[in-house]
């Protein structure tokens, strides 16, 4: 027989991991990449090799358990010295003030890495006057994003800008909503963080930090696989991400390397919520006989995609095998055998042989080096570990006829 008990969503205990950090409320701490010379890394080239220094590396990084880490954790732990800032505060109001002038109830002093599901308000109506846009850093497929610099402190910062009539064209309204509800709800170390958002006539802006380091997808793609205990390292920030996005009742539905951006210092951090959902009442676990769950739960039926449930996943022969039955177990279709989909939820996942060394509550106030620290020139717009695209033709800002207007009002 079922037990009901577990049917609720788990509060995972992330309270605990990020209870503690509080990391990126001291805006004064200010990195090098001087500083980060100590750091474990050894790959300081663009890439993370497959060399075995690179791979001893990553072990020493992942069982880096003693009170002081070679990598100047401290410096780690106050990081963000230009990210924390709202887009149109001056400098030094920005290290001192909780309130930008444009909205005298926002909280302009990004928050720490708790868990609290209160919502940061970033609902200041910026407008394009407020940045000078730069270079493109990323194409999708509603839209693209812009480094911009900030014309109020001269920070920098990433914008989002998707096409009103694209996104409907698309039938991505909802999504689109969804986006910034999602994204300006969600506060976690590794999840981009939404700072507001804007529209004129054709298009909507989304102001983010301007992740540095570049795509995850680029530093695969140079360094054509990563040594386990590097893979490793990025899945543990991965997970704890995750989990947190979990514990919001919010599903990501869209991880791939493309997405998870490298922050200057190496650290992740996951973007585009383009097709997260938000399911307050969702079943993160199931086990025992699922008598009372819809079949399309059940069966999984909601995503028809027949090929991924009878798909066979050929594993190479270098992947480490407590990798490998990780993922089997990741991937398995059905979900009442699907790991962190049972009843101890995402702590069997944390808790398996792969991320065995892992120490959760360090990694989570990042604590532990990454494995790669890129060659980014910090606070400075520098855009080098983006891919190049050709740049968007037609101006931002019309005024005139809105059509759309009214499907984007929270925008
Ligand atoms: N905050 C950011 N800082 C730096 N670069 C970013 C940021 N957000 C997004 N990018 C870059 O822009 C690219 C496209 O962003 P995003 O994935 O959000 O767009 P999208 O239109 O939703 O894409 P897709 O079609 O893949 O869903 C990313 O892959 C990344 O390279």
């Amino acid at each position: 027989m079922p037990t009901l008990g577990f049917l609720k969503k788990k509060k995972t205990k992330e309270h605990d991991l990020h209870d503690s950090s509080s990391p990126i409320e001291n805006h004064a701490g200010h990195i090098t990449t001087a500083a980060r010379s100590g750091s474990l890394v050894s790959a300081s080239a663009n890439t993370v090799s497959s060399a075995n220094s690179s791979e001893k590396a990553g072990d020493t990084m992942m069982q880096n358990h003693g009170p002081t880490p070679t990598s100047a954790p401290q410096e780690t732990l106050t990081s963000r010295p230009h990210t924390g800032t709202d887009p149109t505060q001056t400098d030094g109001a920005a290290l001192s003030r909780a309130e930008p002038h444009h909205n005298g109830s926002e909280n302009a002093v990004l928050p720490s890495n708790h868990q609290s599901a209160v919502p940061r308000s970033t609902k200041g109506k910026y407008q394009l006057t407020d940045f000078t846009m730069k270079r493109t850093l990323g194409t999708g497929s509603f839209g693209r994003v812009h480094l911009v610099q900030s014309n109020h402190n001269q920070r920098f910062y990433a914008v989002k800008v998707l096409k009103k009539a694209q996104v409907v064209k698309m039938k991505q309204v909802e999504h689109t909503n969804d986006e910034r509800r999602m994204l300006q709800k969600v506060k976690h170390a590794f999840l981009v963080t939404l700072w507001g958002t804007f529209q004129d006539a054709r298009n909507l802006y989304m102001v983010m930090d301007f992740i540095e380091g570049g795509e995850l997808f680029s530093l695969l793609r140079k360094s054509q696989r990563f040594p386990n205990p590097v893979a490793k390292f990025y899945a543990a920030e991965v997970t704890l991400a995750l989990d947190y996005l979990h514990s919001q009742g919010i599903i990501y539905r869209d991880l791939k390397p493309e997405n998870l951006l490298l922050d200057r210092h190496g650290h992740l951090k996951i973007t585009d919520f383009g097709f997260a959902k938000e399911v307050p009442d969702i079943t993160w676990t199931l086990c025992g006989t699922p008598d009372y769950l819809a079949p399309e739960v059940v069966g999984s039926k909601g995503y028809n995609k027949s090929n991924i449930l009878k798909g066979k996943v050929k594993y190479p022969p270098y992947i480490h095998p407590d990798a490998q039955n990780l993922l089997e177990r990741l991937i398995t279709a059905d979900l009442t055998k699907r790991l962190g989909n049972l009843h101890g939820g995402s702590k069997d996942v944390m808790q398996h042989a792969w991320f065995s060394e892992v120490t959760w509550d360090r990694l989570a106030k990042k604590d532990i080096d990454a494995p790669y620290v890129p060659p980014v020139q910090a606070g400075s717009g520098d855009a080098s570990q983006f891919d190049k695209y050709p740049e968007e033709t037609e101006e931002y800002g019309h005024k005139g006829s809105d059509p759309h207007g009214y499907l984007f009002k929270e925008f």
